[in-house]
């Protein structure tokens, strides 16, 4: 990857907006070489003051990247230098952006004008992007009218994106591209193997935090805040985890109870678990239903998989779940030593996916997939749901899911195995939750887009 150059900051006063608006057209650059928008904020010091507003700018200028570079093409009768296009995006983000902080617009053009004359490499097209800016500002209905027809413009997601969300959600694609350029709310799953949720429910309440009960043990916030100033972060009471993903334990564990023996546990392995979202879900929800299980929890990226004792070690789960680092599809390398010739119980596939049902939290999503990854993730899809079947007991169930609203990783997928599998049956309904809430009978008022397709081998 090429060298960028990195944001530059005083640290000894509050943060000028020519500084966020830097930080933002650096990270959006990287963000352009491949880099996800969470590595690179990674990157930024934590406790620059800088970073929070140049956080909420870089994710604010990733929402409204189709329009803005459609703006720019119109402006530039030749395409700017990286990274003066990523100032230009920047600014015309400000400008643009009706909910964010009004920064009235001479000060935008002023402060991105004053964030390049900090640098040498940049001083020299400081005029050029005060003319395209000041342009903007007198042409703004016209420019905008002119790119209207342009749907990667319009919607602010890539054509070939919008396509796919049209032939699968034709009824409902624009809504659901709008939903996904909007904020999603803040939602906590509570550790029920530690605290009611109604207890902490009126914790929340008592410590000024509005919010709504969701599912199980969920609570929904009313405003978003940071979640280590929340009663109980240190002492494992609570997950952040968006509603739709919040489905997944009772969908699997509570159809296996039935056939349980009292002195057997059910064997259970989370296949693609890190960070262990699940993983902990699955604990607190035999724990709050008095179920016995083995769980295993696997993960081919070794540091990801690492993440998910951290996450056990602060809910207060250790030792109570075995973590193993190994590729899911190849169950030949693994299921030897790691099952020791037994057959599993459940099965919880969270498979890889595009993660096209939750790009309203991570805006750069859609700017990084390109469409030939789609065809690679449905086929590891497809050849995981195929090796972990072979290991399941008669009577098994293997829950499939994935953060996606695209077909070919939900309902697509589960079709075809059914149609290969003459020992596999469809467990109720084909669940595909989309963004916003925006189903026919949504779960809960808002949450992410998710698929769940769940499966029984015959008996
Ligand atoms: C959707 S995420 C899982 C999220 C997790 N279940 C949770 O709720 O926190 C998918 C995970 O699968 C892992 N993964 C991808 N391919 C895998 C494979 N072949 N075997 C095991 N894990 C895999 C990825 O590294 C990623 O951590």
């Amino acid at each position: 990857m090429p060298m960028t150059a990195q944001p530059s900051s005083s640290h000894t006063k509050a943060p000028s907006l020519k500084e966020q608006i830097e930080w933002a057209a650096l990270g959006l650059q990287r963000v352009a070489q491949g880099q996800s928008a969470r590595d690179v904020v990674t990157t930024w010091p934590t406790a620059s003051p800088v970073r929070p507003g140049a956080q909420a700018l870089l994710y604010t200028a990733l929402r409204h990247w189709g329009q803005t570079r459609a703006v720019i093409a119109l402006l530039a009768k030749k395409k700017p230098q990286p990274p003066i296009d990523m100032f230009l995006a920047v600014a015309l983000t400000l400008l643009l952006e009706p909910q964010g902080v009004s920064y009235a617009p001479f000060t935008v053009v002023n402060q991105t004008v004053e964030a390049l004359r900090r640098s040498k490499k940049w001083q020299a097209q400081a005029g050029f992007v005060n003319a395209c800016l000041r342009r903007f500002l007198r042409e703004r209905d016209t420019l905008l009218s002119a790119i209207d027809g342009d749907v990667a413009a319009r919607t602010n997601h890539p054509a070939w994106w919008v396509e796919c969300v049209r032939q699968d959600h034709p009824h409902d694609w624009e809504r659901i591209l709008e939903a996904s350029n909007a904020r999603a709310p803040l939602t906590l799953r509570v550790n029920v193997a530690r605290i009611d949720r109604d207890a902490y429910l009126a914790l929340l309440t008592g410590a000024g935090v509005e919010a709504i009960p969701v599912l199980e043990a969920g609570v929904m916030l009313r405003k978003a805040v940071d979640v280590r100033d929340l009663p109980g972060y240190a002492q494992g009471w609570f997950s952040v985890q968006d509603a739709a993903a919040q489905r997944a334990a009772a969908l699997l564990l509570g159809g296996c109870g039935r056939s349980q023996q009292e002195s057997q546990p059910l064997l259970i392995l989370d296949a693609c678990a890190a960070p262990g979202g699940k993983t902990a879900h699955l604990l607190e929800w035999a724990a709050a239903h008095q179920l016995h299980i083995e769980l295993i929890a696997m993960e081919v990226d070794a540091q990801r998989a690492s993440r998910i004792a951290d996450n056990m070690q602060r809910l207060g789960f250790d030792g109570q779940l075995q973590v193993e680092v190994a590729d899911a599809a190849n169950t030949g390398s693994w299921q030897q030593p790691v099952l020791k010739g037994r057959l599993l119980d459940a099965v919880l596939l969270d498979a890889p996916c595009s993660a096209s049902g939750i790009v309203r939290r991570h805006p750069d999503i859609r700017w990084l997939r390109r469409p030939q990854d789609l065809d690679a993730l449905v086929s590891i899809q497809a050849l995981i749901l195929k090796n972990l079947w072979a290991l399941l007991k008669p009577g098994g169930r293997l829950l499939y899911c994935t953060c996606s609203i695209f077909h070919r990783e939900g309902q697509d997928q589960i079709r075809q195995f059914l149609a290969q599998h003459a020992d596999a049956t469809q467990v109720g309904e084909l669940l595909q939750l989309l963004p916003g809430g925006l189903e026919a009978m949504p779960l809960v008022e808002d949450h992410d887009g998710f698929f769940y397709g769940l499966l029984q081998k015959a008996s």
